[in-house]
């Protein structure tokens, strides 16, 4: 299941975790917590969902079909992450229950801001105790911890930083590294560090990656992978996704999942 904003856009949010969701071979849910109004220049606007119907859609999942595995992304508001805390915690989703992967979505890749930010706490203070792992990049690593990530070294102080903040495990994506022919992200469980590099694919169209990345981690949690299993299995997707990017709009094009379609050795 994700939990996360739609982009009109099609290559973020809701729309990019369905995506990878069924070239990975799960079934996806959603609770939609936002509608963007965006495409490939940025976002103009959104309008929130009411709190109580994004909580009653993820009640009328997990009442009924059930889930395996949860991602969130866009929450918008503080209201709206109270109350998918209080509906995950009625669920049991997070921490020791069902595998919960926090993508602390608070700005577009054009800076728009997808989250207000008095949210901001609400976001560290009730999702991340509850996640199995937790998915900012750069920018959302500075906001949490006002740690300014260049090299291998800030980047495990950051992943202390944000394991502090109650996370099973933290995955500090490196993707906005400047200078750098690699993209290596860091994953920390609270004793062991471990790396997932990949050489840097050369391309403006990289609309979506970081919610591929974690929705590719999702679908492997719910085939029952490891976290570390999981995140290697996502990090090659999103590498993958980023070669078969294309262009889409007049700014950056989406990353894509479906190269899976057309690889049929890979099947
Ligand atoms: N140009 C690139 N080449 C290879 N991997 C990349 C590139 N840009 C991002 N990534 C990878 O894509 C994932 C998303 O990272 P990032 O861009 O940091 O997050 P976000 O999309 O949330 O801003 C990470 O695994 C990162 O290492
Ligand atoms: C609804 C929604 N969710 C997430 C993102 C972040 O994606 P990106 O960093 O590629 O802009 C987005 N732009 N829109």
């Amino acid at each position: 299941m994700t939990v996360a904003g739609s982009d009109s856009g099609g290559g973020a949010g809701i729309q990019a975790d369905l995506r990878t969701f069924a070239l990975t071979g799960v079934h996806g849910c959603v609770a939609v917590t936002a509608v963007t109004v965006q495409n490939s220049l940025g976002v103009t606007g959104f309008a929130e969902i009411a709190p109580e119907v994004v909580a009653a859609q993820i009640s009328a999942v997990t009442s009924d079909i059930g889930v395996e595995a949860v991602k969130t992304g866009m929450l918008a508001s503080a209201a709206i992450i109270e109350a998918i805390d209080d509906a995950f915690a009625a669920a049991g989703i997070g921490r020791a229950g069902i595998p919960l992967v926090v993508d602390p979505v608070a700005a577009s890749m054009h800076g728009d801001a997808l989250l207000v930010e008095s949210a901001l706490e609400a976001l560290a203070g009730r999702m991340f105790p509850r996640a199995t792992l937790v998915t900012p990049n750069l920018d959302e690593v500075r906001l949490l911890t006002g740690i300014d990530v260049v090299d291998a070294a800030t980047q495990e102080r950051a992943a202390r930083a944000l394991h502090r903040l109650g996370p099973a495990c933290v995955l500090v994506k490196g993707g906005h590294l400047r200078g750098h022919q690699h993209s290596p992200d860091l994953l920390f469980d609270g004793t062991d560090f471990r790396r997932y590099d990949a050489v840097r694919v050369d391309t403006p169209h990289d609309h979506g990656a970081g919610d591929t990345l974690a929705a590719a981690t999702t679908a492997a949690l719910a085939h029952g992978r490891s976290v570390p299993e999981a995140v290697g299995f996502a990090k090659e997707w999103v590498t993958r996704s980023l070669t078969a990017a294309y262009p889409l709009g007049a700014g950056h094009g989406p990353v894509s999942p479906l190269w899976r379609l057309s690889a049929p050795e890979d099947r």
